[in-house]
């Protein structure tokens, strides 16, 4: 996770389209005065959680498919989890990894109860299987064993992830650098923590390692908060909901500064109010903000990494 840090610090001081301002980070941190509201994990109620190696599954799959909902403007996130949970309870091996190898694309969206084909539904089937036939290779068909090998370390958990599941390998290459965002595979490994409470297979003594999740809520947010600026054709392309390119500089430059600006927050929380604030928890925190205000603008990019 290193990596994702000191990438996204250098796409941060290059940046051309998006700035963070640091006067805003002082102000929003002093605003909470160095409290991070807690909101916490599934506040909305809506994954699967059996307390056993099923929600790992869960999860991975979950997570292995947790992009881009915006192309159909009545779906979201909740839709894909619900969906699954709803599935996972009415047959327990809906999720086994043979049958993630087998699904197809009208099978997906009827197992998430879903009218219509999803956005990048050929790129989710795609997925589904790479990840039933490699956790079929090596893990004995189950995520549960990927976390158990990361011997509770959430850093190593997303060097397994990403070693094993190239669908998993958020990376992108700005002004001739390789840039590592990680979201999925951050984002599994927060999701194992938060689902079983830092217990069991959610025990990690490194969770402080983890990033902020660079996805496109939470940029939304920042921009809101005004500790992310935009140039006026940025602003202007979000605003009119036009479509920014995967890869290019403006997309990356606002996952980078996404996650910089938050281990900005981080380091201002620790060094003027003491406290040590884990990147998932400001996570949580700014995500929930965002989706629960449906009119923010966010950037609209087809990508299968957030
Ligand atoms: N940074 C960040 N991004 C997150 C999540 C989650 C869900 N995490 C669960 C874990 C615990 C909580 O209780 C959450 O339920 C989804 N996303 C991203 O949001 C976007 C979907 O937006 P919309 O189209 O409006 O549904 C899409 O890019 C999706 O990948 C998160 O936590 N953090």
């Amino acid at each position: 996770m290193e990596e994702v840090r000191t990438t996204a610090a250098w796409v941060a001081s290059r940046a051309t389209h998006v700035k963070v301002d640091p006067l805003e980070i002082e102000n929003v941190v002093n605003s909470i005065q160095g409290l991070v509201p807690k909101v916490e994990w599934d506040f909305e109620g809506i994954h699967y959680f059996d307390d056993g190696p099923l929600t790992v599954q869960y999860l991975f799959v979950l997570d292995a498919i947790n992009f881009c909902f915006w192309p159909d403007q009545e779906l979201s996130y909740d839709h894909l989890a619900h969906g699954l949970k709803s599935a996972l309870q009415k047959d327990k091996c809906a999720l086994d990894a043979d049958r993630l190898q087998s699904y197809t694309g009208p099978q997906l969206h009827e197992l998430l109860n879903w009218p219509r084909p999803l956005p990048l539904e050929e790129e989710r089937i795609r997925l589904l299987h790479e990840v039933g036939l490699e956790l079929e290779r090596n893990f004995g068909g189950e995520a549960a064993n990927l976390v158990k090998a990361s011997g509770k370390s959430a850093a190593n958990l997303v060097t397994l992830v990403t070693r094993h599941f190239p669908g998993f390998r958020d990376h992108s290459v700005y002004k001739g650098h390789q840039i590592f965002l990680y979201k999925r595979a951050q984002i599994f490994a927060a999701d194992v923590w938060g689902a079983f409470k830092g217990q069991g297979y959610g025990e990690f003594y490194d969770i402080k390692s983890i990033t902020i999740f660079a996805d496109y809520i939470v940029p939304a947010v920042l921009r809101q908060l005004g500790v992310l600026k935009y140039s006026s054709s940025l602003s202007s392309s979000v605003d009119t909901k036009a479509e920014i390119c995967s890869g290019s500089e403006e997309e990356i430059e606002l996952r980078a500064c996404t996650i910089h600006a938050v281990e900005k927050m981080r380091d201002i929380i620790q060094s003027k109010f003491g406290k040590q604030v884990l990147s998932v928890e400001m996570d949580l925190w700014l995500w929930s903000r965002g989706v629960q205000n449906s009119a923010l603008p966010h950037h609209r990019t087809l990508s299968i990494y957030y």
